[in-house]
């Protein structure tokens, strides 16, 4: 379901802007509807107070929390039931902040990703985004949302967009709180700085080789990674936020000394920042992460080269690991299998 389906009802039951505000205000925030100098009665037309009930009822189903996981790390994993049954993960973090899932799968089928052997089921409409906020906050404070859950977020573009202008508005979080991480894609460098609310950026790199991209992203766009920390230059500087450039960390394929050469090259001197994230065991996809000493080593070698660079775990790890996994092993309690694909081993030389 889409917000602009929700403001529809509400026009036409003869809300005007600043009802819609208010309505979605209140649900965005987890706060009633009357505030402490006029009471909802005294400003929302009758018409629209009556379709109130059936419109709780509508936004109470859109997501509903199928299990709860919580880490050692003070994060936890949420397994989200929409409202026709699909599910998909958000994951409470600490200090704040919530992960959010934008698609039920993921076309991309990055190789070491759990979502992306699925291919993509479907699009997650931008009430659904939205109502995975609501839903975390009904456990917990959010002032952070990151688009990091299941999916592409550049694939699913309007709906995404639509979630964003609403968090970075009505449901008052801060725009460089929210963030937008992806792989890549033209048509999102071009709509990003457009929007009303432009949020932060993480870019999925992984190395700096370009074939090694295609065979580990197979489907992502393919824009070489100097043109990719290009692109991501340029937001950067018309936002003034830097670039949170995400690798995930596979023994042997991008943890060679001449990958941190390559990313100092990239790198030195942009408006940026590196985090490393070592490989979320995932069974049967057949990569391995690197021992801690060495994803240490490589963030070392960046800070020594004036590169902002953190190693951290992703959130959440002890409890069903990686993005994807909790839906993955749902679905497989529930009888029904995920879309078989041989794995396509990549050569270890990259
Ligand atoms: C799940 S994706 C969602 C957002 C977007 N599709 C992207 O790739 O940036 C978010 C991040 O999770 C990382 N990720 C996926 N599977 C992982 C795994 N098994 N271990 C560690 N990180 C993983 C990806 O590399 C990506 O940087
Ligand atoms: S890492 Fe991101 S782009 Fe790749 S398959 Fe997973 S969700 Fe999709």
């Amino acid at each position: 379901m889409r917000l602009e389906e929700i403001r529809q009802q509400l026009r036409a039951a003869g809300a005007k802007t600043c009802h819609e505000e208010r309505v979605l205000r209140a649900w965005t925030q987890n706060v009633g509807l009357d505030t402490r100098h006029r009471k909802a009665e005294d400003f929302l037309p009758r018409a629209v107070r009556q379709l109130l009930p059936a419109l709780t009822g509508q936004l109470d189903g859109l997501a509903r929390l199928r299990s709860e996981h919580p880490g050692e790390d003070g994060s936890a994993r949420l397994l989200v039931e929409l409202a026709d049954g699909q599910t998909v993960e958000s994951v409470l973090l600490p200090r704040d902040g919530l992960c959010v899932s934008t698609q039920v799968g993921c076309a991309v089928g990055c190789l070491f990703c759990m979502t992306g052997q699925e291919g993509l089921l479907r699009q997650v409409g931008s009430a659904e985004i939205v109502a995975q906020v609501v839903l975390a906050r009904r456990r917990r404070k959010v002032t952070r949302v990151v688009f990091m859950g299941m999916g592409e977020p550049s694939h699913n573009l309007d709906n995404v967009m639509e979630a964003i202008e609403t968090l970075g508005t009505v449901a008052g979080i801060g725009h460089k709180n929210l963030v937008f991480s992806t792989v890549g894609d033209r048509r999102a460098f071009e709509r990003l700085p457009q929007g009303p609310v432009k949020p932060a950026l993480a870019l999925s790199l992984h190395t700096t080789k370009a074939e090694l991209r295609t065979k580990l992203l197979p489907k992502a766009p393919r824009i070489d990674p100097d043109e990719l920390v290009d692109l991501g230059e340029h937001y950067a500087r018309t936002t003034g936020y830097p670039i949170q450039y995400q690798w995930t960390l596979l023994a042997g394929i991008n943890d060679s000394d001449e990958e941190i050469e390559g990313i100092i090259r990239l790198l030195k001197g942009k408006y940026a920042m590196m985090n490393f994230i070592p490989y979320n065991s995932n069974e049967g996809l057949g990569f391995e992460r690197p021992s801690w000493e060495r994803a240490s080593q490589l963030a070392g070698r960046l800070h020594q080269s004036g590169i902002l660079a953190r190693l951290r775990n992703s959130a959440g790890q002890d409890v069903d690991g990686g993005c994807g996994q909790l839906r993955a092993r749902a679905t497989a309690a529930d009888g029904t299998t995920l879309r078989e694909k041989p794995l396509k081993r990549i050569a270890r030389a990259g």
